[in-house]
């Protein structure tokens, strides 16, 4: 069962919205629309419909860091709920590809981000456990991955009074990607005389002891606790999962998908011969006999992926198993940001097959590799049951699905409206933006400047920073960290002025900001249509003075779509607050306290009072590093930046050692 734990009440559309999409739910309606104007509380009404329906639901988001920030907040609302993460565990990824007109092979490169693994890992675990799942995905979810049914077969069950010695369980544990180790770690097992203990591969806090007596039978299974080793309970069954997303084939079944592969490789290699491309064939086959045989010799190899078709006992041409398939009948999709997440959804399959089809025409994968592809849009919709679409600006796509009728949520909990809007000359603007924000600054209030290119916003930082304006800019090419970090430093004050493009578009909210400053409103192209712009508009709507300066020579069709929509809505803000006698709020959303655990302050302190040996000081710098890093790649930026300051300070005193 979901048990939505919070203390809000839905307010201003909230209750309507929520009320509406219940109902056409119950009503078996597929396909709805969420138009949720910006900080109308999209996600606490994302919560409120599954509370109610009471349905395994996916969110799928279209990065990374917009999927955190739902998965953390879904967390808080449902605590005693298993609430998912699943994303791409790669930090960083080059997939392998040729590039026929310079004759170049790339090989595949990635980083493997290892909590995101586990957090997969769990996540699919989860799915087949259990009935009341949340998992907030990113576009990761129409990636292949295990076929679902392998899975729930591979699951290796286990109960008291069990007739099975501990060789044989081993040797399922290695099968299922456990290590034999010294030390008890998540993924890892250890066999003493008449004992097994393993911990599955994504827990961190204990670990599972099975006792068998002298007539291999299993007498008792215990939880414990992994610092302590004391026992937490006895269990009389337990179902262990794999500890990686992929398990090999063994024995017979392994050997007839490795003949089924040796055959595909001679028929291919025949036909380029006869095309008389003999470089083609022979490098064809150097390469994939190398795989057979890793294949055969340890089930695995690099690249195992193309081959998935064969290890999922799929057809040629036939849809992958993806995360979808692991979800329930009847379960919810919810699309966040549907008019950035759907085109993504729709490019993903082109894409990957480009560059497959290459690699293939020059004898350096099986045509079967084009079987380990992202679904196709068609195979996605085909997969997807209730489905919402939820945006501030839905796309035409799904605006169509439902007539152009979307649920509407507009009023804000907060009784906030939406900015009003000035279309000023871009003559002398920069000029004009600096007046602004010296009105603001003493008043303690923040102004978001949005430029055309990178080069134009480094441009104005530059030019606003000689006039002493404390500003920083934003822009894809700045690492998520430093991103986070500017926004934070705005928030406590280090900044008046934010130069960005469209980094500060979605899924950023600031109650500081008063001033929203558009310039080339006017252009055509990129974030200058009508949905890009009432999203950048949305920026000024946490503030109770919100406006939005639009800097153009020329009003256009886009921005009059903009103004227009911003007026809509603001009249029906500003309605609902005379009838409802509301005075806007601005929203207060605390600043989240940095703080060094207390170990490593006290570290870090000693070496500040200069009583620390310099090995230490370097050894100390290592770990902060370590931990700075690894912080960023959970997410945690709050804690990341915490051990960057420290390690700023600490870097100084190591320059002197
Ligand atoms: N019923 C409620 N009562 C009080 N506060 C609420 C309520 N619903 C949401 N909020 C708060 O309002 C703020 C806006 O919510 P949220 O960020 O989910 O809006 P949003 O619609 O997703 O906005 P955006 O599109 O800008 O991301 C948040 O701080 C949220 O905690």
């Amino acid at each position: 069962m979901f048990d939505l734990i919070t203390n809000f009440q839905p307010r201003g559309d909230q209750p309507q919205a929520i009320a509406k999409i219940v109902k056409n739910i119950e009503e078996n309606k597929k396909e709805q629309v969420l138009l949720g104007a910006t900080g109308t509380g999209k996600t606490f009404t994302m919560a409120n419909i599954i509370q109610r329906t009471q349905k395994p639901t996916l969110i799928l988001a279209h990065n990374k860091t917009l999927a955190m920030q739902i998965y953390q907040e879904m967390q808080g609302f449902f605590p005693h709920n298993r609430v998912e993460y699943y994303v791409s565990y790669f930090d960083y990824y080059q997939p392998e590809a040729y590039k026929p007109a310079s004759d170049t092979y790339i090989g595949k490169k990635v980083q493997r981000n290892a909590s995101i693994a586990k957090m997969r890992l769990k996540t699919l675990n989860s799915l087949v456990t259990d009935a009341s799942v949340i998992v907030v995905a990113s576009v990761a979810a129409i990636y292949g991955c295990f076929n679902p049914n392998s899975y729930r077969k591979v699951v290796l069950h286990l109960e008291k009074g069990q007739s099975i010695n501990e060789e044989i369980i081993s040797s399922k544990l290695i099968h299922l990607g456990y290590k034999e180790d010294k030390k008890i770690s998540p993924g890892s097992f250890q066999t003493k005389k008449n004992s097994i203990s393993f911990m599955i591969g994504w827990e961190e806090n204990y670990y599972f002891q099975i006792n068998f007596s002298d007539k291999d039978e299993i007498i008792r299974i215990e939880k414990r606790n992994k610092q302590t080793g004391e026992r937490v309970r006895e269990v009389t069954k337990i179902a262990i999962p794999p500890s990686q997303d992929y398990v090999g084939e063994e024995g017979e079944d392994l050997k007839k998908l490795l003949e089924n592969i040796a055959e595909e490789l001679t028929s291919c290699k025949k036909k380029l011969q006869e095309e008389k491309k003999f470089l083609e064939a022979e490098r064809l086959e150097k390469r994939i006999q190398e795989d057979l045989f890793n294949l055969r010799e340890t089930g695995v190899c690099p690249g195992i992926e193309n081959y998935s078709r064969y290890f999922d006992g799929r057809k040629t041409g036939e849809t992958p198993f993806t995360l979808l398939d692991y979800f329930p009948q009847g379960f919810l999709t919810i699309i966040d940001e549907s008019h950035i997440t759907i085109p993504q959804v729709k490019a993903m399959y082109n894409t990957n097959r480009h560059r497959l089809e290459n690699l293939i025409k020059y004898g350096f994968r099986l045509p079967s590799a084009l079987d380990n592809r992202p679904l196709n849009q068609d195979e996605f919709f085909q997969k997807l049951n209730f489905t919402l679409y939820v945006s501030a600006t839905p796309g035409n796509f799904e605006l169509d699905k439902v007539n152009h009728q979307p649920v509407e949520q507009i009023i804000r909990p907060t009784g906030l409206l939406d900015p009003q809007i000035e279309v000023r000359s871009s003559h002398n603007q920069i000029a004009d933006i600096m007046k602004e924000i010296t009105e603001r600054s003493g008043k303690g209030e923040k102004v978001l400047i949005y430029a055309l290119t990178i080069v134009m916003s480094e441009e104005i930082a530059n030019f606003l920073q000689e006039r002493n304006i404390r500003v920083v800019y934003l822009h894809s090419r700045l690492e998520i960290f430093d991103r986070y970090q500017a926004i934070t430093s705005l928030r406590r004050g280090v900044y008046d002025v934010i130069v960005g493009i469209n980094l500060l578009k979605e899924g950023i909210d600031l109650p500081e900001v008063s001033l929203v400053c558009i310039l080339d409103a006017d252009k055509p192209g990129f974030l200058r249509d009508t949905r890009s712009l009432i999203q950048i508009i949305g920026r000024a709507s946490r503030n109770s003075s919100g406006k939005v300066i639009l800097y153009a020579d020329e009003i256009t069709t886009n921005m009059l779509g903009a103004i227009e929509e911003t007026n809509r809505r603001r009249q029906i803000q500003q309605e609902y607050n005379y009838q409802k006698n509301i005075i806007p709020q601005t929203v207060q959303k605390p600043i989240k306290d940095i703080n060094l655990d207390h170990e490593i302050a006290t570290l870090v302190e000693k070496a500040q009072r200069g009583e620390m040996e310099d090995k230490e000081l370097v050894k100390l710098i290592k770990d902060l590093r370590r931990k700075m890093k690894r912080s960023t790649r959970e997410f945690k930026f709050d804690q990341a930046i915490a051990f960057r300051n420290a390690l700023l300070d600490l870097e100084k005193l190591e320059a002197n050692l």
